[in-house]
């Protein structure tokens, strides 16, 4: 895609207080897709995006576990929000699934690092059909959560927030659950129908080897990371749809991602079910930093500056 893609005026940019990237000379795109349509507890990951763009201002630019500052060194773009709920409140889960889809595959065809930020888990199919569209072998889709999100049905739709990876499944890939730490008996069936390699939260707490453990059970050379924000301890996590208690520490978590972009091509990743909490800004800002940490991970695992 040639940068005519661009609009005028710019969309609000992640981290532009530090630096504006053309889209052209952009390594890393970021997607803000504040849709919500599905959600069944608490509300408003459809401000998700809005308040992680905002939140991104305070970031700093230089990261110093890696010496370097990707919005300089890789540059970042920033496009015009997808399925949009704020302005297009009754769009449906299927359009919605399209929309994200066709949006997102010019970025990965012009090689882009895609980073979506949601709005309600149900877009990653919308993100991972992109990322199939486009890439012509296999991959896994690494996913980082509380709940499996593998019911094939929730509250009357097939694109529920809490069907997502039933979907993903259906699309012939295998995933890697970790952190899941509550499913329904239809989702525990499944998992032992298919045998899926789930990483539970309460048997990590207790694993020193989880990290080595789950990126040896991978099996594809590519990997796609989607991260329900809820996969971390709603601590320091609060701001998501259905906090559970326990799941993954901020450096934990860390950790894997910079093993897992060491040692597997990473192709994409989405945050989702950012649900900012009126009057604290934790949520929003640990979701900015840590899509800013994977921007420099990912960047790394490119070789580019150290
Ligand atoms: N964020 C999620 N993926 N949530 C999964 C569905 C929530 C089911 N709560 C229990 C409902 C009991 N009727
Ligand atoms: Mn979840
Ligand atoms: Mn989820």
């Amino acid at each position: 895609m040639d940068s005519s893609h661009e609009i005028f005026p710019q969309p609000k940019q992640f981290l532009e207080s530090e630096s504006v990237t053309p889209y052209a000379d952009a390594a890393v795109v970021v997607v803000p897709i504040p849709y919500e349509a599905t959600t069944s507890y608490r509300k408003g990951c459809q401000y998700g995006p809005g308040a992680v763009l905002e939140a991104s201002d305070q970031l700093e630019a230089y990261d110093e576990e890696l010496n370097t500052s990707p919005c300089h060194d890789l540059g970042i773009y920033t496009c015009a929000p997808l399925a949009d709920s704020n302005e297009h409140p009754t769009l449906a889960g299927d359009a919605m699934v399209t929309q994200v889809c066709d949006g997102i595959v010019p970025f990965v065809e012009d090689g882009k690092f895609v980073v979506a930020i949601g709005g309600e888990h149900a877009i990653t199919t919308g993100v991972v059909r992109a990322m199939q569209k486009v890439t012509s072998e296999s991959f896994t889709v690494v996913q980082i959560d509380a709940h499996g999100d593998m019911r094939d049905k929730f509250e009357g739709s097939q694109h529920n927030h809490a069907c997502v990876m039933r979907r993903v499944l259906e699309l012939g890939l295998p995933t890697l659950p970790i952190a899941i730490r509550a499913i329904c008996q239809e989702e525990a069936d499944l998992i032992r129908e298919k045998n899926i390699p789930v990483f539970w939260a309460r048997e990590m707490a207790d694993n020193p080897d989880w990290i080595d453990q789950a990126i040896a059970s991978i099996t594809t050379e590519k990997v796609f990371l989607t991260i329900d924000m809820d996969g971390f301890d709603p601590g320091f996590m609060p701001g998501v749809g259905t906090p559970e208690p326990g799941g993954l520490g901020w450096y934990e978590g860390l950790k894997f991602f910079r093993r897992l972009f060491q040692t597997k091509q990473v192709i994409g990743c989405d945050l989702m079910e950012l649900a900012p909490v009126p009057g604290s800004v934790v949520s929003e800002f640990s979701t900015a930093k840590l899509a800013y940490k994977l921007m420099g991970y990912w960047g790394e695992s490119q070789g580019k500056k150290p």
